[in-house]
């Protein structure tokens, strides 16, 4: 039977332009994509990068106040002017869509600026009715902002709509306590916002490990965003210009905008997909092995549309492997085992790898090593920041089972943590590796006892 291509993708995001690249340009194939919006994906366009951009742009506050506390005494932020970076971002943006599509069309794949969906198990159909087949198809359609399902919920904004807002808004609530709950609400509040963020747990990013969640909590609050715990909506109404917000503690307050950072849902609706077999999870996510093929043997998936762990290196990573198993003849698994990941807020960021010392204390026996201290850099600027390094080790083979960092550039720092715990280093190694000083990541090499000890595995979960 012969095709039109030996791979078409759907979606023009870090997965699937990763693996349109490497199958065309590395290994010969014909490829083609669709896009429906901009190349680049939730990544590039309205995610990760804009996001960190406003990071740093957000971060004028605390450098100007760091810079008092060092001899500067008239050092001061000044008026953001939103209008400026926003152009400048725009900008930024378009460049980096351009050099997406020109790496692409340089690999000789072959684009399609449409809504794709599949109709059988090798044809696709294009929204301008167009229909292509290929002996392979690669699903990668990423996810969609989920908003809660409350009455007025029309009236909230989603991540997306950050990096478009024509003007910041003067009082903002952020509903939700996950990555995009805490960067957001970091980033508005260093940008001048007023910022209220609700969050129905006791302690915001769960999932990571409990120090680092309440550390980053503390952070939130000393940094001036009005963080309510325990707290979630009930209910949006107009209220002239502003979107007035019902709670379940039947309080009742206006804001300019409101986010909702609840989540992300794998953006699988009218692909077509359970029609022609392909199994899907309640939540819309795409079933498949653990070479990314799902239930029609010609169909992959790859990325947050598979809802294994949405972050831009794991959809590009399992994006490679697809491209080089099917079409280089190097079967290549991603191993979503160690995956580091960091949480990008100011003063200190929250970077992760492996087990929380909840996981291993669960699975037992482990040692903690702990610190939690003020470093040099914030005590002699007078501020009270905090800053956290912890390892956890296997008490029978010795190997750094998880590591967690609260501080300046932890993203950054746990980076380099990761290519050690990934080589599967032990604490030996460890403490065999020179410290470099005076850092704040020497502390990773300098805890020599223990700071807990869970031995006992009943007694530890008891
Ligand atoms: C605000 C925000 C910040 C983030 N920050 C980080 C971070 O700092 N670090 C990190 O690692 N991850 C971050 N992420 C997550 C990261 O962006 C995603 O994990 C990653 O983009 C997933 O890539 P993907 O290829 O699966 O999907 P996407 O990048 O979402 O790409 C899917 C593409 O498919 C297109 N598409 C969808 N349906 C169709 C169709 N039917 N036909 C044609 N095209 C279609 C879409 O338009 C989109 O371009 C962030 C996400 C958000 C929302
Ligand atoms: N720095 C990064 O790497 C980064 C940054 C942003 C996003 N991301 C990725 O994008 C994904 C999506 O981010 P996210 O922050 O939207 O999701 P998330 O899963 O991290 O957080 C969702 C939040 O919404 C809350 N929530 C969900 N349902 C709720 C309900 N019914 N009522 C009240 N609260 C509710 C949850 O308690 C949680 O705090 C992340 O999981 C991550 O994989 C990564």
């Amino acid at each position: 039977m012969s095709f039109d291509y030996d791979l078409f993708v759907i979606g023009g995001g870090s997965g699937g332009v990763r693996a349109a690249r490497i199958a065309a340009s590395q290994h010969g194939a014909r490829v083609a994509l669709a896009e429906e919006s901009r190349m680049g994906g939730t990544c590039v366009i309205r995610g990760c990068v804009p996001k960190k951009l406003m990071v740093f742009a957000s971060s004028a506050h605390v450098l100007s106040a760091e810079a008092r506390g060092y001899g500067w005494p008239e050092a001061q932020a000044g008026a953001f002017s939103w209008p400026d970076f926003s152009e400048k971002l725009h900008v930024e943006l378009d460049r980096l869509e351009r050099a997406y599509t020109a790496g692409l069309t340089k690999a000789g794949v072959e684009i399609f600026p449409h809504r794709a969906r599949l109709v059988d198990a090798h044809t696709v159909e294009l929204a301008d009715g167009s229909r292509k087949s290929a002996k392979h198809i690669l699903v990668a359609v990423g996810g969609r902002p989920q908003k809660l399902d409350i009455p007025g919920a029309e009236l909230g904004l989603i991540s997306d709509d950050l990096f478009v807002m024509s003007e910041l808004p003067r009082r903002a609530l952020i509903i939700g306590g996950g990555f995009i709950a805490c960067e957001f609400a970091g980033i508005l509040n260093g940008l001048g916002t007023d910022t209220v963020q609700a969050y129905r747990g006791n302690a915001v990013l769960r999932g990571f490990d409990r120090e680092g969640r309440e550390l980053m909590t503390r952070q939130l609050m000393a940094a001036g965003v009005d963080l309510r715990l325990g707290l979630t909506p009930t209910r949006l109404e107009k209220q002239g210009e502003r979107v007035g917000v019902h709670f379940e503690d039947e309080s009742h307050e206006a804001f300019d905008a409101v986010f909702f950072a609840t989540g992300r849902a794998p953006y699988t609706g009218d692909l077509g997909l359970a029609d022609i077999g392909v199994g899907l999870q309640p939540n819309g996510a795409i079933e498949v092995d653990e070479w990314s093929q799902t239930a029609v043997p010609s169909i992959f998936a790859v990325g947050d549309v598979t809802d294994r762990i949405n972050l831009t290196p794991v959809a590009i990573r399992e994006g490679h492997s697809f491209a080089d198993t099917i079409f280089g003849r190097q079967p290549r698994k991603m191993d979503h085992s160690l995956v580091a990941s960091a949480v990008y807020t100011r003063p200190n960021e929250l970077g992760a790898i492996g087990l929380t010392e909840e996981e291993a204390v669960a699975r037992g026996p482990v040692d903690v090593y702990a610190t939690t201290f003020r470093p040099m850099r914030s005590a002699f600027a007078g501020s009270d920041s905090h800053v956290m390094m912890k390892l956890i080790v296997c008490c029978t083979t010795d190997k750094v089972l998880g590591c967690h960092i609260f501080a300046p550039e932890a993203g950054e720092l746990i980076q380099l943590a990761a290519i050690a715990i990934t080589m599967g280093a032990t604490k030996e190694q460890f403490d065999a590796t020179v410290a470099v000083h005076p850092t704040m990541a020497e502390e990773l090499v300098t805890m020599r006892q223990p700071t807990r000890r869970f031995h006992d595995k009943a007694a530890a979960t008891g």
